[in-house]
């Protein structure tokens, strides 16, 4: 099963109240009844395992901690002096594990041993510490947090307190916290400040704030870095400092794309244990000058309007999109623009490959990009020109709780490509199925004539506003009708956040940041906590 030499610890310890044998491995601990048996010619064998055992990979302990319990032995010398005295040796020792309770939903478990005596205590939690101390686990030490307090339902600050700090206490995380107070204090602070000594940065908030921190780092790596970003053909800097999200926001896609659930405890899990997720950024620039970059949605046309609404609407919480997408749907605008586009070379990789992009995931473990080349340069550039309701750019799945597929299920967090999603003049009850489709877990939202999907690694967008002739079908003289163009411009919605430009380059960066999140994990493969050494999660790490 294991090598002998990756058993750090052996012991025989005290489980509910039965004996266990106990192992630490370098990579896991294992705990179960055990058996002693004896040989052929009588001589007893090593103790070992039946069949069920449990095993937990160290990077899913959150901690190890001395347990205060009062023994037998000391409870009946308590008794009979009729007094209680504390004994000053602790003998029992609590692991606080990861526990999946499903919908990809973590929280924390505590398994409790007590162990022969307090030196044997300490021995433990020496060795289980220093495995989780281990730079291979990359853990944090330090955080930089910050706190929206006006996001989502306002409750920010609150489940900060009450959920996410006793967690980083447990763990051993010292987190220095800001609570925003106004917009773009994130990024601003992230500019101007000394950031040496932290080993990530977080945030309480939605997408919007989760923007705020994308965008702060990658202007301060470059920065730092001497590096022209607004320059697209530049290669650009990969930050030291990772990135996570508590979900305090109204959509948190960003949160429920990498963990799989808007849940604070699950990402404050996910934080923890410090496993990270490449993900891909796209820059947006216009001439000579980058605008922003952006992780997940970049949408022109319907998306674009429906934000814009929906910021008149903010005291309605995370409803008001539904309640801006239904004005907007009722009033149906259309859209024109021309579209350049730097399709990706490999067929098998496309927006309705069926694909999904899981933790581990071999595609973006497996794709190759060939950086420092000239995007700008390449033939293959292709053009769509044309009507549309809707333009969007995906750049990760974008799941949320309107879209539990995504808006692009196919899409990865880092295979180096966007997916433009282009839907074309329709009719509203069209458009409407569409959305619909979105929705729903089981049907292929593309599955339309109007739809059009390309997964691009470039592409370039000019609007076309002004009012022209269009012609029309022959009238019954044979003669051509012409009619003036109502054509309207929109705004994009970049990550949650309004962008006003109208013509833009993007770029993709392929796994420009590190984000804390494992990302999802296929729950088809995952056992219960119960392991005969297959388990996803300990198979996933040998
Ligand atoms: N103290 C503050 N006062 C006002 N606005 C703030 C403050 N702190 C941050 N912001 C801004 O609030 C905006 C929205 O925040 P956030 O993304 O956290 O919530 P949301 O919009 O409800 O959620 P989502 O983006 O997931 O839909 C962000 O653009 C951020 O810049």
């Amino acid at each position: 099963m294991e090598a002998a030499d990756n058993v750090l610890l052996k012991t025989v310890l005290i489980h509910n109240k039965k004996n266990c044998l106990v192992t630490l491995f370098s990579t896991h601990i294992c705990w179960g009844l055990m058996s002693c048996g004896a040989d052929a010619i009588g001589q007893y064998l090593e103790p070992f395992y039946y069949q069920r055992h449990e095993s937990v990979p160290i990077q899913e302990i959150i901690a190890i901690t001395p347990e205060k319990i009062q023994h037998a032995q000391e409870k009946k010398q308590n008794a009979s002096l009729g007094i209680e005295l504390i004994s000053l040796e602790t003998r029992s020792f609590c692991l606080h594990v990861v526990k999946r309770v499903g919908g990809h939903r973590w929280r924390v478990r505590k398994v409790i041993f007590d162990c022969p005596d307090g030196q044997a205590c300490g021995d433990w939690i020496d060795a289980v510490q220093s495995r989780l101390n281990s730079k291979e686990y990359g853990r944090p030490k330090h955080l930089l947090t910050f706190i929206n307090p006006f996001g989502g339902k306002r409750k920010a600050v609150k489940i900060y307190e009450e959920k996410i700090e006793p967690l980083f206490y447990l763990a051993g995380i010292a987190s220095e916290v800001i609570v925003t107070e106004r917009a773009n204090h994130a990024h601003d602070y992230i500019l101007e400040e000394d950031l040496r000594h932290y080993d990530g940065i977080i945030c309480v908030g939605g997408d919007g704030m989760f923007a705020e921190l994308l965008n702060g780092l990658l202007r301060r790596t470059q920065q730092d870095a001497g590096i022209h970003d607004a320059n697209q053909e530049t290669k650009l800097v990969n930050p030291r400092l990772k990135l996570g999200v508590i979900p305090g926001g109204s959509t948190d896609a960003v949160v429920y794309t990498t963990c799989g659930i808007n849940d604070p405890v699950t990402s404050a899990l996910h934080i923890i244990i410090g496993e990270t997720v490449g993900v891909d950024v796209c820059s947006i620039h216009q001439e000579n000058q980058i605008l922003r970059y952006c992780v997940s949605m970049l949408a022109y046309g319907y998306f674009g309007d429906v934000l814009i609404d929906s910021e008149k609407h903010r005291w309605m919480g995370p409803k008001r999109y539904d309640w801006s997408g239904f004005k907007r749907w009722c009033k149906k605008f259309v859209y024109e623009a021309e579209i350049s586009y730097l399709e990706c070379p490999d067929t098998r990789h496309h927006p309705r490959d069926g694909s999904r992009c899981f933790a581990g995931c071999e595609i973006c473990n497996s794709i190759q990009h060939s950086e420092g080349e000239s995007l700008y340069s390449d033939d293959k550039w292709q053009t769509f020109q044309g009507r549309f309701i809707s333009f969007q750019s995906i750049t990760m799945p974008c799941r949320c709780d309107l879209s539990p597929n995504g808006v692009s299920p196919s899409q990865h967090l880092s295979n180096g490509y966007t997916d433009l999603i282009i839907a074309k003049e329709c009719s509203q009850v069209d458009f409407l199925r569409h959305m619909w489709r979105v929705k729903s877990k089981t049907t292929d939202q593309f599955d339309f004539d109007f739809v059009e999907v390309h997964r691009v690694k470039a592409f370039k967008f000019r609007p076309i506003l002004e009012d022209g002739e269009d012609e029309e079908n022959d009238d019954s003289n044979g003669r051509q009708r012409l009619r003036t163009r109502q054509l309207r411009a929109s705004s994009w919605n970049c990550d949650g956040e309004v962008l006003t430009e109208g013509f833009i380059d993007v770029k993709v960066h392929h796994q420009l940041i590190k984000l804390f999140a494992r990302n999802i994990e296929d729950e088809r493969q995952l056992k219960t906590d119960f392991c005969e050494t297959s388990c996803y999660s300990c198979s996933a790490r040998r």
